[in-house]
């Protein structure tokens, strides 16, 4: 059994803390907010994001990183990404050649539009990094409901040690090589979901959640090759995966912001009452600047931004989606 340490104690990381002290791990999480740090402490359970299922004895609660990195053997990253930086950061003196580090966050960082990854290896060029991502609610994976994800590693060995230590009878790892694509599709799924849910809210049908998905995983690919991913990613548990799991469910917090904002709720306003992260409003931006920079079309993408910049409203998102040029479906 190993020492893992979480940094992060949103719904994310308490599921995956919960998942991997009931397979045996010692598991030690912490979080920036101490507030929260003392509540989870006094009721052994994440009250504020994920109420409702205790902590196991092996699951400690400790008040800094320093003390959760402390003997740790993989050290979980489950801040927000666009606080990855900063969590990554105050870890790297602490971070031992032995340790392994695992990023569960999906989303690209605003400004330097840079995946997870590569702000990890900028400030730690020797870091054994491994990404975690797919279809994966923490409502479900925290109840111990069947689930499967990936982990990505340059380097097969780290993500075949990380499945076989994250790996339960309901948590089905598999590994995956290309970093880039796993990272992208996970990031780029909430700014469809964003769509699936405008959609929903305006109160559009199946077969218009249907157009956005298939379209979206189009521009999602086109993005992702066009930065070296491999498309076959795409296909598979971290792209179209989890782009139906976010577009479909109740529990997605990228399609519950989506349908306040078909309501007509503004989009800062939609934002702060899903009241947990929606990585979705960040990733907007970053791809919307990726895809001008590398000169890809996102047409999707492009209307999202507009409309949670309040520039156009999402009825008028759907006239300008409805009433593009004619194209060939097959045309990438
Ligand atoms: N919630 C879910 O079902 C899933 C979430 N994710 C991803 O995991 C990431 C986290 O999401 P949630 O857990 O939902 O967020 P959340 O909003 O529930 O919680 C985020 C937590 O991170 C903490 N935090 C912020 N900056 C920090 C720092 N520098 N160091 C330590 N802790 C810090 C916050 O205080 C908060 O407790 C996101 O990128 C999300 O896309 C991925 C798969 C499933
Ligand atoms: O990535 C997720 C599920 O796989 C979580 O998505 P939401 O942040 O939209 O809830």
């Amino acid at each position: 059994m190993k020492n893992i340490a979480v940094i992060g104690a949103g719904s994310w990381g308490t599921a995956l803390a919960l998942t991997l002290s009931n397979k045996g791990h010692q598991v030690k999480i912490c979080d920036v907010d101490r507030e929260h740090i003392r509540e989870m402490r006094e009721h052994r359970e994440n009250v504020k994001y994920l109420p409702g299922i205790p902590f196991n004895d092996n699951l400690a609660v400790v008040g800094s990183t320093e003390e959760a990195m402390e003997g740790a053997d993989i050290v979980l990253f489950s801040a927000p990404a666009q606080h990855f930086r900063d969590a990554f950061e105050h870890a790297v003196p602490l971070i031992e050649d032995s340790m392994v580090v695992v990023n569960v966050a999906k989303g690209i960082e605003q400004g330097t539009l840079m995946r997870m990854s590569e702000i990890a290896t900028l400030l730690k060029p020797d870091v054994k990094y491994v990404a975690l991502s797919g279809p994966s609610h923490a409502e479900e994976v925290g109840r111990f409901m069947p689930t499967t994800v990936a982990v990505a590693s340059k380097d097969m060995k780290l993500a075949e040690y990380i499945q076989d230590e994250f790996m339960t009878d309901r948590f089905r790892v598999y590994t995956n090589s290309d970093v880039c694509g796993v990272e992208l599709g996970g990031a780029l799924k909430n700014i469809i979901a964003l769509g699936a849910g405008i959609s929903d809210g305006i109160g559009f049908g199946d077969n218009a959640k249907a157009a956005l998905m298939t379209r979206g995983i189009t521009e999602m690919k086109r993005l992702g090759v066009s930065l070296g991913a491999d498309p076959e990613t795409f296909a598979g548990l971290t792209g179209v995966g989890d782009l139906i799991v976010t577009c479909t469910s109740m529990h997605s917090r990228n399609r519950r912001c989506g349908i306040m904002i078909g309501e007509g709720v503004r989009p800062s306003e939609a934002t702060k009452k899903v009241g947990m992260v929606v990585e979705g409003m960040f990733t907007t931006v970053a791809a919307y600047e990726l895809a001008k920079r590398v000169g890809v079309e996102m047409p999707i993408t492009e209307c999202i931004y507009e409309c949670i910049n309040e520039r156009i409203d999402a009825r008028e998102a759907v006239e300008i989606l409805m009433g593009r040029d004619k194209k060939n479906e097959m045309h990438i």
